[in-house]
Protein backbone atom coordinates (compact mmCIF):
# COMPACT_ATOMS: atom_id res chain seq x y z
CA UNK A 1 0.00 0.00 0.00
CA UNK A 2 0.99 3.41 -0.82
CA UNK A 3 3.08 4.67 2.41
CA UNK A 4 0.50 7.80 2.58
CA UNK A 5 -2.48 5.39 3.57
CA UNK A 6 -0.35 3.71 6.15
CA UNK A 7 -2.88 5.31 8.64
CA UNK A 8 -5.85 3.47 7.08
CA UNK A 9 -4.13 0.06 7.35
CA UNK A 10 -5.40 -2.44 9.41
CA UNK A 11 -3.91 -3.82 12.31
CA UNK A 12 -0.85 -6.26 11.19
CA UNK A 13 -1.81 -9.38 10.84
CA UNK A 14 -0.70 -13.12 12.54
CA UNK A 15 -1.10 -16.72 11.93
CA UNK A 16 -4.91 -16.42 13.87
CA UNK A 17 -5.59 -14.09 11.43
CA UNK A 18 -5.67 -16.98 8.76
CA UNK A 19 -7.58 -18.91 11.32
CA UNK A 20 -10.09 -16.69 11.44
CA UNK A 21 -10.76 -16.50 7.95
CA UNK A 22 -12.29 -19.10 8.43
CA UNK A 23 -15.31 -17.36 9.93
CA UNK A 24 -18.51 -19.55 9.05
CA UNK A 25 -17.09 -22.24 7.43
CA UNK A 26 -15.35 -23.05 10.58
CA UNK A 27 -17.46 -26.02 11.22
CA UNK A 28 -16.90 -27.76 7.79
CA UNK A 29 -13.08 -26.90 8.57
CA UNK A 30 -13.19 -28.81 11.62
CA UNK A 31 -15.27 -32.00 10.04
CA UNK A 32 -12.42 -32.51 7.51
CA UNK A 33 -9.68 -31.19 10.08
CA UNK A 34 -11.07 -34.27 12.27
CA UNK A 35 -11.13 -36.66 8.82
CA UNK A 36 -7.57 -35.79 8.24
CA UNK A 37 -6.77 -36.85 11.67
CA UNK A 38 -8.64 -39.84 11.87
CA UNK A 39 -6.23 -41.01 8.66
CA UNK A 40 -3.41 -40.14 10.60
CA UNK A 41 -4.33 -42.20 13.31
CA UNK A 42 -5.12 -44.85 10.50
CA UNK A 43 -1.76 -44.27 9.63
CA UNK A 44 -0.28 -44.39 13.08
CA UNK A 45 -1.74 -47.87 14.27
CA UNK A 46 -0.24 -49.35 10.44
CA UNK A 47 3.48 -49.41 11.99
CA UNK A 48 2.20 -51.32 15.26
CA UNK A 49 0.36 -54.16 13.32
CA UNK A 50 3.27 -54.02 10.39
CA UNK A 51 5.77 -54.56 13.99
CA UNK A 52 3.18 -57.40 15.01
CA UNK A 53 2.73 -59.52 12.04
CA UNK A 54 6.42 -59.38 11.44
CA UNK A 55 6.80 -60.52 14.93
CA UNK A 56 3.76 -63.48 14.35
CA UNK A 57 6.09 -64.19 11.62
CA UNK A 58 9.20 -64.76 13.69
CA UNK A 59 7.47 -67.00 15.94
CA UNK A 60 5.65 -68.89 12.84
CA UNK A 61 1.72 -67.76 13.93
CA UNK A 62 -0.34 -67.06 12.09
CA UNK A 63 -0.57 -63.95 10.27
CA UNK A 64 -3.95 -63.39 7.99
CA UNK A 65 -6.11 -61.77 10.28
CA UNK A 66 -3.26 -59.08 11.14
CA UNK A 67 -2.66 -58.30 7.57
CA UNK A 68 -5.84 -58.22 6.21
CA UNK A 69 -6.54 -55.71 9.08
CA UNK A 70 -3.30 -53.54 7.81
CA UNK A 71 -4.69 -53.88 4.33
CA UNK A 72 -8.05 -52.47 5.57
CA UNK A 73 -6.29 -49.55 7.87
CA UNK A 74 -4.59 -48.68 4.83
CA UNK A 75 -7.27 -48.47 2.49
CA UNK A 76 -9.35 -46.51 5.00
CA UNK A 77 -6.93 -44.11 5.80
CA UNK A 78 -6.79 -43.24 1.60
CA UNK A 79 -10.49 -42.85 1.77
CA UNK A 80 -10.66 -40.58 4.85
CA UNK A 81 -7.51 -38.46 3.86
CA UNK A 82 -9.17 -38.14 0.46
CA UNK A 83 -12.61 -37.20 1.80
CA UNK A 84 -11.00 -34.94 4.87
CA UNK A 85 -8.96 -33.25 2.08
CA UNK A 86 -11.66 -32.61 -0.70
CA UNK A 87 -13.73 -30.74 2.33
CA UNK A 88 -10.62 -28.83 2.80
CA UNK A 89 -10.11 -27.64 -0.27
CA UNK A 90 -13.78 -26.52 -0.61
CA UNK A 91 -13.99 -24.14 2.45
CA UNK A 92 -10.89 -22.62 0.80
CA UNK A 93 -12.54 -21.79 -2.51
CA UNK A 94 -15.58 -20.87 0.22
CA UNK A 95 -13.10 -18.90 1.91
CA UNK A 96 -11.54 -17.09 -1.38
CA UNK A 97 -15.43 -16.72 -2.75
CA UNK A 98 -16.62 -14.45 0.60
CA UNK A 99 -13.19 -12.54 0.52
CA UNK A 100 -13.66 -11.72 -2.95
CA UNK A 101 -17.54 -10.68 -2.60
CA UNK A 102 -16.44 -8.61 0.83
CA UNK A 103 -13.27 -6.55 -1.19
CA UNK A 104 -15.48 -6.16 -4.26
CA UNK A 105 -18.41 -4.65 -1.84
CA UNK A 106 -15.95 -2.04 -0.42
CA UNK A 107 -14.11 -1.52 -3.24
CA UNK A 108 -17.06 0.00 -5.28
CA UNK A 109 -18.45 1.71 -2.41
CA UNK A 110 -14.58 3.90 -1.96
CA UNK A 111 -14.41 7.38 -0.97
CA UNK A 112 -13.61 8.85 -4.36
CA UNK A 113 -11.10 10.62 -2.90
CA UNK A 114 -9.63 7.27 -1.63
CA UNK A 115 -9.91 5.41 -5.17
CA UNK A 116 -7.59 8.73 -5.77
CA UNK A 117 -5.17 8.29 -4.05
CA UNK A 118 -4.52 4.48 -4.96
CA UNK A 119 -4.17 2.28 -8.56
CA UNK A 120 -6.70 0.66 -9.73
CA UNK A 121 -4.59 -2.38 -11.13
CA UNK A 122 -3.07 -2.65 -7.38
CA UNK A 123 -6.95 -2.72 -5.69
CA UNK A 124 -7.66 -5.55 -8.73
CA UNK A 125 -4.46 -7.34 -7.82
CA UNK A 126 -5.31 -8.19 -3.98
CA UNK A 127 -8.66 -9.16 -4.90
CA UNK A 128 -7.04 -11.60 -7.22
CA UNK A 129 -3.97 -12.66 -6.87
CA UNK A 130 -3.45 -11.75 -2.87
CA UNK A 131 -6.93 -14.00 -2.29
CA UNK A 132 -5.81 -16.97 -4.56
CA UNK A 133 -2.85 -16.91 -2.32
CA UNK A 134 -5.37 -16.74 0.74
CA UNK A 135 -6.58 -20.24 -0.41
CA UNK A 136 -4.23 -22.40 0.16
CA UNK A 137 -3.03 -20.94 3.57
CA UNK A 138 -6.60 -21.24 5.32
CA UNK A 139 -7.15 -24.85 4.51
CA UNK A 140 -3.85 -26.64 3.44
CA UNK A 141 -1.19 -24.82 5.46
CA UNK A 142 -3.53 -24.16 8.60
CA UNK A 143 -4.95 -27.52 8.41
CA UNK A 144 -1.51 -29.14 7.91
CA UNK A 145 -0.26 -27.47 10.49
CA UNK A 146 -3.02 -28.69 12.95
CA UNK A 147 -3.11 -31.86 11.80
CA UNK A 148 0.70 -32.18 11.49
CA UNK A 149 0.92 -30.87 15.41
CA UNK A 150 -1.60 -33.95 16.29
CA UNK A 151 0.11 -36.44 14.36
CA UNK A 152 3.54 -35.66 15.69
CA UNK A 153 1.71 -35.78 18.79
CA UNK A 154 0.75 -39.23 18.57
CA UNK A 155 3.99 -40.74 17.09
CA UNK A 156 5.63 -38.88 20.35
CA UNK A 157 3.79 -41.15 22.54
CA UNK A 158 3.90 -43.98 20.79
CA UNK A 159 7.76 -43.90 20.46
CA UNK A 160 8.21 -42.68 24.22
CA UNK A 161 6.68 -45.89 24.70
CA UNK A 162 8.28 -48.24 22.74
CA UNK A 163 11.60 -46.74 23.55
CA UNK A 164 12.34 -43.71 25.10
CA UNK A 165 16.40 -43.40 24.44
CA UNK A 166 15.57 -43.64 20.74
CA UNK A 167 12.91 -40.99 21.44
CA UNK A 168 15.37 -38.54 23.35
CA UNK A 169 17.99 -38.68 20.34
CA UNK A 170 15.27 -38.20 17.56
CA UNK A 171 14.20 -34.99 19.64
CA UNK A 172 17.81 -33.72 20.06
CA UNK A 173 18.01 -34.02 16.19
CA UNK A 174 14.74 -32.13 15.51
CA UNK A 175 15.55 -29.62 18.23
CA UNK A 176 18.66 -28.42 16.40
CA UNK A 177 17.06 -28.27 13.16
CA UNK A 178 13.75 -26.33 14.26
CA UNK A 179 16.68 -23.82 15.55
CA UNK A 180 17.99 -23.54 12.17
CA UNK A 181 14.58 -23.31 10.98
CA UNK A 182 12.76 -20.68 12.98
CA UNK A 183 15.85 -18.27 12.13
CA UNK A 184 14.36 -17.72 8.76
CA UNK A 185 10.80 -17.89 9.03
CA UNK A 186 9.97 -14.18 10.59
CA UNK A 187 12.08 -12.79 7.17
CA UNK A 188 9.45 -15.02 5.23
CA UNK A 189 6.47 -12.84 5.95
CA UNK A 190 8.00 -9.77 5.11
CA UNK A 191 9.54 -11.43 1.60
CA UNK A 192 5.76 -12.33 1.47
CA UNK A 193 4.35 -8.67 1.35
CA UNK A 194 6.98 -7.70 -0.57
CA UNK A 195 6.38 -10.13 -2.99
CA UNK A 196 2.49 -9.53 -3.08
CA UNK A 197 3.12 -5.70 -2.70
CA UNK A 198 5.56 -5.94 -6.31
CA UNK A 199 2.58 -8.24 -7.94
CA UNK A 200 0.29 -5.24 -7.25
CA UNK A 201 2.84 -2.74 -8.70
CA UNK A 202 3.18 -4.80 -11.83
CA UNK A 203 -0.69 -5.29 -12.44
CA UNK A 204 -1.12 -1.60 -12.06
CA UNK A 205 1.44 -0.79 -14.65
CA UNK A 206 0.43 -3.60 -16.93
CA UNK A 207 -3.30 -1.97 -16.19
CA UNK A 208 -2.15 1.62 -17.34
CA UNK A 209 -0.35 0.06 -20.17
CA UNK A 210 -3.15 -1.01 -21.74
CA UNK A 211 -5.67 1.42 -20.87
CA UNK A 212 -3.51 4.21 -23.00
CA UNK A 213 -2.43 1.54 -25.66
CA UNK A 214 -3.20 3.85 -28.20
CA UNK A 215 -1.00 6.88 -27.12
CA UNK A 216 1.85 4.30 -26.22
CA UNK A 217 1.67 3.15 -29.56
CA UNK A 218 1.48 6.53 -31.26
CA UNK A 219 4.25 8.20 -29.37
CA UNK A 220 6.34 4.90 -29.99
CA UNK A 221 6.86 3.98 -26.56
CA UNK A 222 5.92 0.35 -26.42
CA UNK A 223 9.46 -0.38 -25.44
CA UNK A 224 10.15 2.43 -22.41
CA UNK A 225 6.70 0.99 -21.39
CA UNK A 226 7.59 -2.03 -22.24
CA UNK A 227 11.12 -1.52 -19.65
CA UNK A 228 8.89 0.10 -17.17
CA UNK A 229 6.17 -2.61 -16.81
CA UNK A 230 9.26 -5.30 -16.74
CA UNK A 231 11.11 -3.36 -13.71
CA UNK A 232 8.16 -4.66 -11.34
CA UNK A 233 7.83 -7.98 -12.93
CA UNK A 234 11.58 -7.78 -12.19
CA UNK A 235 10.86 -6.41 -8.75
CA UNK A 236 8.39 -9.33 -8.03
CA UNK A 237 10.65 -11.59 -9.24
CA UNK A 238 13.20 -10.80 -6.96
CA UNK A 239 10.97 -10.49 -4.04
CA UNK A 240 10.02 -13.88 -4.70
CA UNK A 241 13.15 -15.13 -5.11
CA UNK A 242 13.95 -13.73 -1.93
CA UNK A 243 11.11 -15.59 -0.08
CA UNK A 244 12.29 -18.53 -1.84
CA UNK A 245 15.72 -18.37 -0.63
CA UNK A 246 14.56 -17.85 2.63
CA UNK A 247 11.83 -21.14 2.92
CA UNK A 248 14.86 -23.63 0.51
CA UNK A 249 17.47 -22.28 3.58
CA UNK A 250 15.11 -24.05 6.26
CA UNK A 251 14.25 -27.43 3.39
CA UNK A 252 17.97 -28.76 4.65
CA UNK A 253 17.34 -28.43 8.51
CA UNK A 254 14.31 -30.26 7.86
CA UNK A 255 16.25 -32.66 5.60
CA UNK A 256 19.10 -33.10 8.24
CA UNK A 257 16.56 -33.93 11.17
CA UNK A 258 14.71 -36.34 8.57
CA UNK A 259 17.88 -39.01 7.60
CA UNK A 260 19.64 -37.82 10.35
CA UNK A 261 16.96 -38.91 13.47
CA UNK A 262 15.99 -42.25 10.61
CA UNK A 263 19.87 -42.97 10.78
CA UNK A 264 20.08 -43.01 14.46
CA UNK A 265 17.06 -45.30 15.29
CA UNK A 266 18.21 -47.71 12.71
CA UNK A 267 22.33 -47.59 14.47
CA UNK A 268 20.86 -47.50 18.19
CA UNK A 269 18.23 -49.75 17.38
CA UNK A 270 19.88 -51.95 15.51
CA UNK A 271 22.73 -52.50 18.31
CA UNK A 272 20.14 -53.08 20.80
CA UNK A 273 18.05 -55.32 18.54
CA UNK A 274 21.45 -57.68 18.29
CA UNK A 275 21.85 -57.37 22.36
CA UNK A 276 18.59 -58.55 22.76
CA UNK A 277 17.38 -55.63 24.54
CA UNK A 278 14.49 -54.27 21.79
CA UNK A 279 12.06 -57.18 19.61
CA UNK A 280 12.66 -56.86 15.95
CA UNK A 281 9.14 -55.82 15.34
CA UNK A 282 9.52 -52.57 17.87
CA UNK A 283 12.51 -51.39 15.91
CA UNK A 284 10.76 -51.69 12.43
CA UNK A 285 7.99 -49.45 14.32
CA UNK A 286 9.88 -47.08 15.56
CA UNK A 287 11.62 -46.78 12.35
CA UNK A 288 8.05 -46.17 10.70
CA UNK A 289 7.51 -43.77 13.45
CA UNK A 290 10.24 -41.66 13.02
CA UNK A 291 9.28 -41.30 9.63
CA UNK A 292 5.86 -40.46 10.47
CA UNK A 293 7.46 -37.68 12.44
CA UNK A 294 9.08 -36.36 9.82
CA UNK A 295 6.73 -36.38 7.42
CA UNK A 296 3.91 -34.14 9.24
CA UNK A 297 6.72 -32.08 10.60
CA UNK A 298 8.21 -31.22 7.04
CA UNK A 299 4.24 -30.56 6.34
CA UNK A 300 3.97 -28.51 9.30
CA UNK A 301 7.21 -26.41 8.38
CA UNK A 302 6.18 -25.68 5.23
CA UNK A 303 2.63 -25.29 6.17
CA UNK A 304 4.04 -22.36 8.47
CA UNK A 305 6.73 -21.30 5.68
CA UNK A 306 3.60 -20.84 3.08
CA UNK A 307 1.26 -19.19 5.51
CA UNK A 308 3.42 -16.84 6.79
CA UNK A 309 4.34 -15.39 2.93
CA UNK A 310 0.71 -15.55 3.00
CA UNK A 311 0.09 -13.20 6.02
CA UNK A 312 1.72 -10.78 3.39
CA UNK A 313 -1.23 -10.72 1.14
CA UNK A 314 -3.86 -11.42 3.77
CA UNK A 315 -2.03 -7.81 5.25
CA UNK A 316 -2.64 -6.49 1.94
CA UNK A 317 -6.29 -8.22 1.72
CA UNK A 318 -7.60 -6.27 5.03
CA UNK A 319 -5.79 -3.71 4.27
CA UNK A 320 -7.82 -3.19 1.51
CA UNK A 321 -10.86 -4.12 3.19
CA UNK A 322 -10.29 -1.50 5.88
CA UNK A 323 -9.82 1.89 3.44
CA UNK A 324 -12.80 4.60 3.98
CA UNK A 325 -16.33 3.04 2.13
CA UNK A 326 -19.25 5.42 2.02
CA UNK A 327 -20.61 5.28 5.01
CA UNK A 328 -24.30 3.25 4.42
CA UNK A 329 -26.55 6.45 6.00
CA UNK A 330 -30.29 5.29 6.87
CA UNK A 331 -32.48 7.78 5.31
CA UNK A 332 -34.02 10.09 7.77
CA UNK A 333 -37.28 10.73 5.41
CA UNK A 334 -38.47 9.23 2.00
CA UNK A 335 -36.48 10.05 -1.05
CA UNK A 336 -38.16 13.42 -2.61
CA UNK A 337 -40.09 13.53 -5.76
CA UNK A 338 -41.79 16.14 -7.27
CA UNK A 339 -45.10 14.38 -8.02
CA UNK A 340 -45.08 13.08 -4.66
CA UNK A 341 -44.83 16.53 -3.13
CA UNK A 342 -47.91 17.70 -5.07
CA UNK A 343 -46.89 21.12 -4.79
CA UNK A 344 -43.58 22.09 -7.19
CA UNK A 345 -40.17 22.83 -4.91
CA UNK A 346 -39.40 25.80 -5.48
CA UNK A 347 -35.64 24.72 -6.26
CA UNK A 348 -34.16 21.08 -8.12
CA UNK A 349 -30.90 21.57 -6.90
CA UNK A 350 -30.02 24.87 -4.22
CA UNK A 351 -26.63 25.73 -3.01
CA UNK A 352 -25.88 28.35 0.17
CA UNK A 353 -22.55 29.39 0.67
CA UNK A 354 -21.19 26.04 -0.62
CA UNK A 355 -17.40 25.78 0.10
CA UNK A 356 -14.92 22.86 -0.54
CA UNK A 357 -10.60 22.49 -0.25
CA UNK A 358 -8.69 19.77 -1.96
CA UNK A 359 -6.01 19.33 0.40
CA UNK A 360 -6.53 22.73 1.88
CA UNK A 361 -6.49 23.85 -1.38
CA UNK A 362 -9.80 26.25 -1.94
CA UNK A 363 -11.80 24.71 -4.95
CA UNK A 364 -15.29 26.45 -4.41
CA UNK A 365 -15.32 29.70 -2.09
CA UNK A 366 -18.63 30.40 -1.03
CA UNK A 367 -21.14 28.99 -4.11
CA UNK A 368 -24.86 30.16 -3.86
CA UNK A 369 -26.82 28.94 -6.75
CA UNK A 370 -30.40 27.54 -7.80
CA UNK A 371 -31.83 25.39 -10.24
CA UNK A 372 -35.44 25.97 -10.59
CA UNK A 373 -37.76 23.15 -12.09
CA UNK A 374 -37.92 23.44 -15.77
CA UNK A 375 -34.85 25.07 -16.66
CA UNK A 376 -31.66 24.59 -18.60
CA UNK A 377 -28.34 26.09 -16.58
CA UNK A 378 -25.08 26.56 -17.95
CA UNK A 379 -22.10 26.70 -16.01
CA UNK A 380 -18.87 28.26 -17.41
CA UNK A 381 -15.92 28.90 -16.74
CA UNK A 382 -11.76 28.61 -17.31
CA UNK A 383 -10.42 26.07 -16.65
CA UNK A 384 -9.72 24.59 -13.04
CA UNK A 385 -12.46 27.05 -12.44
CA UNK A 386 -14.42 24.74 -10.05
CA UNK A 387 -16.79 22.98 -12.88
CA UNK A 388 -16.34 19.75 -12.40
CA UNK A 389 -16.26 20.15 -8.31
CA UNK A 390 -19.57 21.63 -8.79
CA UNK A 391 -20.41 18.48 -10.17
CA UNK A 392 -18.78 16.21 -7.58
CA UNK A 393 -20.58 17.96 -5.07
CA UNK A 394 -23.92 17.35 -6.19
CA UNK A 395 -23.39 13.88 -7.06
CA UNK A 396 -22.19 13.54 -3.49
CA UNK A 397 -19.00 12.00 -4.77
CA UNK A 398 -17.60 14.79 -1.79
CA UNK A 399 -18.58 16.61 0.88
CA UNK A 400 -18.71 20.46 1.19
CA UNK A 401 -16.34 21.83 3.70
CA UNK A 402 -19.01 24.23 4.16
CA UNK A 403 -22.37 25.66 3.31
CA UNK A 404 -25.56 23.48 2.34
CA UNK A 405 -26.80 21.67 -0.60
CA UNK A 406 -30.68 20.81 -0.88
CA UNK A 407 -32.20 18.89 -3.19
CA UNK A 408 -36.12 19.69 -3.85
CA UNK A 409 -36.33 21.80 -1.12
CA UNK A 410 -34.81 18.99 1.40
CA UNK A 411 -31.36 19.68 2.89
CA UNK A 412 -28.17 17.04 1.91
CA UNK A 413 -27.84 16.17 5.66
CA UNK A 414 -31.40 14.97 5.73
CA UNK A 415 -31.07 12.58 2.47
CA UNK A 416 -28.47 9.47 2.39
CA UNK A 417 -26.17 9.86 -0.64
CA UNK A 418 -28.28 7.35 -2.48
CA UNK A 419 -31.44 9.32 -2.29
CA UNK A 420 -29.57 11.97 -3.62
CA UNK A 421 -27.89 10.03 -6.66
CA UNK A 422 -31.53 9.05 -7.16
CA UNK A 423 -32.64 12.11 -8.27
CA UNK A 424 -29.74 13.08 -10.90
CA UNK A 425 -28.96 11.47 -14.10
CA UNK A 426 -25.23 12.38 -14.69
CA UNK A 427 -23.35 12.59 -18.55
CA UNK A 428 -19.92 12.33 -17.40
CA UNK A 429 -17.07 14.03 -19.81
CA UNK A 430 -15.80 10.94 -21.20
CA UNK A 431 -18.67 9.48 -21.32
CA UNK A 432 -17.81 5.62 -19.78
CA UNK A 433 -19.26 2.87 -21.49
CA UNK A 434 -19.09 -0.27 -19.87
CA UNK A 435 -17.81 -3.45 -21.23
CA UNK A 436 -21.25 -5.73 -22.33
CA UNK A 437 -24.57 -4.77 -24.13
CA UNK A 438 -26.92 -1.46 -25.30
CA UNK A 439 -29.15 -2.86 -22.80
CA UNK A 440 -26.38 -3.69 -19.94
CA UNK A 441 -25.52 -0.05 -20.29
CA UNK A 442 -28.88 1.48 -20.32
CA UNK A 443 -30.46 -1.00 -17.80
CA UNK A 444 -27.29 0.62 -15.35
CA UNK A 445 -29.63 4.04 -14.79
CA UNK A 446 -32.89 1.73 -14.83
CA UNK A 447 -32.71 -2.19 -14.41
CA UNK A 448 -36.61 -2.06 -14.77
CA UNK A 449 -36.96 -0.16 -17.89
CA UNK A 450 -39.00 -1.76 -21.10
CA UNK A 451 -37.46 -2.06 -24.34
CA UNK A 452 -39.79 0.98 -25.64
CA UNK A 453 -38.33 2.88 -23.14
CA UNK A 454 -34.82 1.63 -24.03
CA UNK A 455 -35.76 2.28 -27.92
CA UNK A 456 -37.27 6.19 -26.85
CA UNK A 457 -34.00 6.80 -25.04
CA UNK A 458 -32.12 5.97 -27.76
CA UNK A 459 -34.47 7.76 -30.30
CA UNK A 460 -34.08 11.19 -28.17
CA UNK A 461 -30.36 10.59 -27.95
CA UNK A 462 -30.59 9.73 -31.46
CA UNK A 463 -28.51 7.01 -31.57
CA UNK A 464 -32.05 4.37 -32.60
CA UNK A 465 -30.92 4.21 -36.28
CA UNK A 466 -27.57 2.89 -35.20
CA UNK A 467 -28.54 0.39 -32.61
CA UNK A 468 -31.17 -0.90 -34.84
CA UNK A 469 -28.60 -1.79 -37.81
CA UNK A 470 -26.61 -3.66 -34.44
CA UNK A 471 -26.70 -7.37 -35.47
CA UNK A 472 -28.14 -8.22 -32.18
CA UNK A 473 -29.54 -4.78 -31.67
CA UNK A 474 -29.81 -3.71 -28.12
CA UNK A 475 -28.09 -7.14 -27.16
CA UNK A 476 -25.18 -6.42 -29.13
CA UNK A 477 -22.48 -6.43 -27.11
CA UNK A 478 -20.14 -3.19 -27.32
CA UNK A 479 -16.61 -4.25 -26.35
CA UNK A 480 -14.59 -3.09 -23.77
CA UNK A 481 -14.82 0.60 -22.62
CA UNK A 482 -17.41 1.03 -25.77
CA UNK A 483 -14.47 0.40 -27.89
CA UNK A 484 -16.66 -0.32 -30.89
CA UNK A 485 -18.75 2.47 -30.85
CA UNK A 486 -16.87 5.84 -31.98
CA UNK A 487 -16.60 8.68 -29.24
CA UNK A 488 -19.92 10.54 -30.30
CA UNK A 489 -21.83 7.26 -30.39
CA UNK A 490 -20.37 6.68 -26.99
CA UNK A 491 -21.62 10.40 -25.98
CA UNK A 492 -25.41 9.84 -27.32
CA UNK A 493 -25.26 6.34 -25.48
CA UNK A 494 -24.42 7.98 -22.16
CA UNK A 495 -27.10 10.47 -23.18
CA UNK A 496 -29.61 8.00 -23.80
CA UNK A 497 -28.28 6.43 -19.94
CA UNK A 498 -29.38 9.17 -18.33
CA UNK A 499 -32.82 10.43 -20.44
CA UNK A 500 -33.86 6.93 -19.56
CA UNK A 501 -33.91 7.30 -15.77
CA UNK A 502 -35.87 10.45 -16.28
CA UNK A 503 -33.94 11.98 -13.63
CA UNK A 504 -35.33 15.45 -12.14
CA UNK A 505 -31.98 16.94 -12.26
CA UNK A 506 -29.76 15.69 -14.95
CA UNK A 507 -25.77 16.91 -14.98
CA UNK A 508 -24.12 17.13 -17.96
CA UNK A 509 -20.13 17.91 -18.10
CA UNK A 510 -20.00 19.17 -21.88
CA UNK A 511 -21.78 16.58 -23.18
CA UNK A 512 -21.61 17.63 -27.05
CA UNK A 513 -17.75 17.45 -26.91
CA UNK A 514 -17.80 14.72 -29.52
CA UNK A 515 -21.10 15.63 -31.32
CA UNK A 516 -21.01 17.22 -34.84
CA UNK A 517 -23.88 19.77 -35.55
CA UNK A 518 -26.14 17.81 -36.84
CA UNK A 519 -25.83 15.42 -33.96
CA UNK A 520 -25.52 18.44 -30.99
CA UNK A 521 -28.58 19.68 -32.42
CA UNK A 522 -30.49 16.69 -31.67
CA UNK A 523 -29.66 16.09 -28.09
CA UNK A 524 -30.35 20.00 -27.19
CA UNK A 525 -33.84 19.48 -29.00
CA UNK A 526 -34.04 16.07 -26.86
CA UNK A 527 -33.23 18.12 -23.66
CA UNK A 528 -36.24 20.31 -24.33
CA UNK A 529 -38.47 16.94 -24.67
CA UNK A 530 -37.71 16.21 -20.56
CA UNK A 531 -40.43 16.46 -17.79
CA UNK A 532 -41.60 19.95 -17.53
CA UNK A 533 -40.16 19.98 -13.66
CA UNK A 534 -36.49 18.59 -14.54
CA UNK A 535 -33.78 21.07 -14.38
CA UNK A 536 -30.44 20.77 -16.47
CA UNK A 537 -26.81 21.58 -15.43
CA UNK A 538 -24.52 21.45 -18.00
CA UNK A 539 -20.59 22.34 -18.16
CA UNK A 540 -20.07 23.83 -21.93
CA UNK A 541 -17.91 25.07 -23.27
CA UNK A 542 -19.53 25.45 -27.26
CA UNK A 543 -20.67 28.50 -27.49
CA UNK A 544 -24.34 26.82 -29.39
CA UNK A 545 -24.95 24.97 -25.63
CA UNK A 546 -24.42 27.75 -23.72
CA UNK A 547 -26.67 30.19 -25.69
CA UNK A 548 -29.62 27.40 -25.51
CA UNK A 549 -29.16 27.82 -22.04
CA UNK A 550 -31.84 29.97 -19.70
CA UNK A 551 -29.22 31.42 -17.42
CA UNK A 552 -25.37 31.13 -17.01
CA UNK A 553 -23.08 30.51 -14.20
CA UNK A 554 -19.54 32.07 -14.18
CA UNK A 555 -17.35 30.53 -11.94
CA UNK A 556 -14.16 31.89 -11.64
CA UNK A 557 -11.21 30.32 -8.78
CA UNK A 558 -13.97 28.64 -7.08
CA UNK A 559 -16.11 31.43 -6.64
CA UNK A 560 -19.39 32.60 -8.74
CA UNK A 561 -18.74 35.67 -10.53
CA UNK A 562 -21.80 36.57 -12.56
CA UNK A 563 -25.01 35.09 -13.01
CA UNK A 564 -27.79 35.97 -16.02
CA UNK A 565 -28.72 34.87 -19.63
CA UNK A 566 -25.76 34.76 -22.40
CA UNK A 567 -26.84 38.43 -23.70
CA UNK A 568 -26.62 39.47 -20.30
CA UNK A 569 -23.53 38.37 -19.24
CA UNK A 570 -22.13 39.64 -22.73
CA UNK A 571 -23.05 43.15 -22.12
CA UNK A 572 -22.44 43.37 -18.10
CA UNK A 573 -19.11 40.93 -17.56
CA UNK A 574 -16.32 41.52 -18.82
CA UNK A 575 -14.49 38.55 -17.31
CA UNK A 576 -17.27 36.34 -19.47
CA UNK A 577 -16.78 38.32 -22.58
CA UNK A 578 -12.65 37.54 -21.94
CA UNK A 579 -13.27 33.92 -21.45
CA UNK A 580 -15.35 33.22 -24.39
CA UNK A 581 -12.96 35.44 -26.80
CA UNK A 582 -10.09 33.70 -25.10
CA UNK A 583 -10.88 29.91 -26.11
CA UNK A 584 -9.19 27.91 -28.01
CA UNK A 585 -11.86 26.03 -28.99
CA UNK A 586 -12.82 26.40 -32.88
CA UNK A 587 -16.38 26.25 -32.75
CA UNK A 588 -16.50 28.77 -29.91
CA UNK A 589 -13.56 30.99 -31.21
CA UNK A 590 -15.27 31.46 -34.38
CA UNK A 591 -19.26 31.67 -33.24
CA UNK A 592 -17.83 33.81 -30.51
CA UNK A 593 -15.70 36.27 -32.23
CA UNK A 594 -18.82 37.12 -33.92
CA UNK A 595 -21.09 36.98 -31.03
CA UNK A 596 -18.67 39.54 -29.00
CA UNK A 597 -18.37 41.87 -32.06
CA UNK A 598 -22.26 42.06 -31.65
CA UNK A 599 -22.12 42.85 -28.08
CA UNK A 600 -19.25 44.98 -28.05
N1 LIG B 1 -8.88 15.21 -7.19
C1 LIG B 1 -8.31 16.40 -7.02
N2 LIG B 1 -7.37 16.56 -6.10
C2 LIG B 1 -6.79 17.77 -5.89
N3 LIG B 1 -7.11 18.89 -6.58
C3 LIG B 1 -8.06 18.78 -7.51
C4 LIG B 1 -8.71 17.55 -7.79
N4 LIG B 1 -9.60 17.76 -8.78
C5 LIG B 1 -9.51 19.06 -9.10
N5 LIG B 1 -8.59 19.70 -8.35
C6 LIG B 1 -8.24 21.11 -8.38
O1 LIG B 1 -9.40 21.85 -8.05
C7 LIG B 1 -9.55 22.98 -8.91
C8 LIG B 1 -10.89 22.92 -9.65
O2 LIG B 1 -10.86 21.79 -10.50
P1 LIG B 1 -12.10 21.38 -11.41
O3 LIG B 1 -11.78 20.05 -12.01
O4 LIG B 1 -13.35 21.49 -10.63
O5 LIG B 1 -12.05 22.51 -12.52
P2 LIG B 1 -12.85 22.60 -13.89
O6 LIG B 1 -13.43 23.97 -13.91
O7 LIG B 1 -13.79 21.48 -14.03
O8 LIG B 1 -11.67 22.48 -14.95
P3 LIG B 1 -11.71 21.87 -16.45
O9 LIG B 1 -12.56 22.77 -17.28
O10 LIG B 1 -10.27 21.97 -16.85
O11 LIG B 1 -12.22 20.48 -16.35
C9 LIG B 1 -8.35 22.95 -9.84
O12 LIG B 1 -7.40 23.84 -9.31
C10 LIG B 1 -7.84 21.53 -9.77
O13 LIG B 1 -6.45 21.48 -9.91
Amino acid sequence: MNPRNRQESARPVGLLGLVRLLGPHRGIAAIAAVLVLVASALGLAQPMLAGAVIERVRTEQPVTGLALALAALFIGQILVDTGGRYMLERVGESVVLSLRQRLVHSLLRLRINVLDQHRVGDLISRASSDTSMLRDSVTRNVVEIVVGAVTVAGATVLMVLLDPVIFAVVVVVFVIAAGGVSLVLSRIRDAGEQAQNAVGEFSSDLERGLSALRTIRIHRAETTETERIGQSAREAYAAGIRGARLSASATPAMQLAATGSFLLVLVIGGMRVASGTLPLGDLIALLLYATYLVVPLGNMLEGITIAKRALGALQRVEDALHLPTEPAEPAERATPSISDAGVEPKAVLRFRDVRFAYDGRPALRGLSFELPPGTRTAIVGSSGAGKSTVLSLICRFRDPDGGDIDYLDQPATQLSRAQCRALIGLVEQDSPVLHGTVRDNLALAAPEASDQAMWHALRQANLHEFVAQLPQGLDTPLGEHGSQLSGGERQRLAIARALLARPPLLLLDEPTSSLDTANEHLIMEALTQLPAHCAVLIVAHRLSTIRSADRVLLLDSGNLVATGTHDELLDQAPQYRLLLAGHTDGDVLDTTTAETGAHP
